[in-house]
């Protein structure tokens, strides 16, 4: 295991430790929510916990149920308490860019309906401004080729996320576009003119949304209360 999946496993888990039994816990998608979704099967094969996963991925439903974690789709629940997310980047206002791993949209919908929402990553994480980590946003493909032009003419600098040739494909079969700005000097702005784009189904940046953050440090794991 590299150094930085040590502090990933870390702060998974770390994070477990909130979950209490009856919970509805969101489950969020990437490398480092695994070691935490690890963690928790973990806790309900021991302690025999009573939750209910909502997983924000096909992935993480799938390694969420091997491990014996019960889940339900968002629309099926009529509350989630607390949803546990990685992130891509994060400020120091706890603004964060997610999307990496393709997978922002279920993300946000999951947050925006869950009561608090709590971030794991590791420290290489933590920055002063977001957008050296390319925003993705998740676009309808048809007419994706107009709307990837748009986005040039306006200085964003994206990219269509490919793999092997073939467009990235999302759960909700849609196309990433990557926007490679180095710098987001006003991440509110971007956020409101990416939002009235037609074709663009999300973008990551998440604003105001997290609560807590656990940064994998050295020293130990670091929880950080947001708001
Ligand atoms: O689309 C993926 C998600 O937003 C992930 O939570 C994010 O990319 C962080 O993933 P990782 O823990 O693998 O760095």
């Amino acid at each position: 295991m590299t150094h930085q999946d040590e502090l990933k496993q870390l702060v998974g888990k770390e994070a477990v430790k909130f979950i209490k039994d009856n919970m509805v816990v969101g489950l969020g998608t990437g490398s480092t929510v695994k070691f935490m979704v690890d963690a928790l099967g973990q806790r309900v094969t021991d302690e025999h916990l009573s939750i209910i996963g909502v997983p924000t991925s096909e992935r993480t439903r799938q390694q969420a149920n091997r491990l014996g974690i019960p889940t339900k789709g968002v629309d099926e629940v009529d509350h989630i308490d607390l949803t546990i997310d990685g992130a891509d980047q994060i400020d120091k206002h706890f603004q964060g860019i997610k999307g990496g791993g393709a997978a922002h949209l279920w993300e946000k919908i999951v947050a925006i309906n869950s009561d608090k929402n709590m971030w794991i990553v590791d420290e290489s994480k933590m920055a002063d401004q977001l957008g050296t980590f390319p925003l993705p946003l998740e676009v309808i493909p048809y007419g994706s080729t107009q709307l990837f032009k748009r986005l040039k003419e306006k200085g964003y600098q994206p990219e269509f996320r490919m793999a092997a040739d073939k467009h990235v494909t999302t759960d909700s079969n849609n196309y990433i576009i990557d926007l490679h700005m180095h710098q987001i000097d006003d991440p509110k702005s971007l956020a409101l003119d990416l939002d009235q784009m037609t074709g663009i189904v999300e973008h990551g940046l998440f604003l105001n949304i997290v609560n807590t953050v656990i940064v994998g440090r050295e020293t130990g794991p670091q929880v950080l209360h947001a708001r």
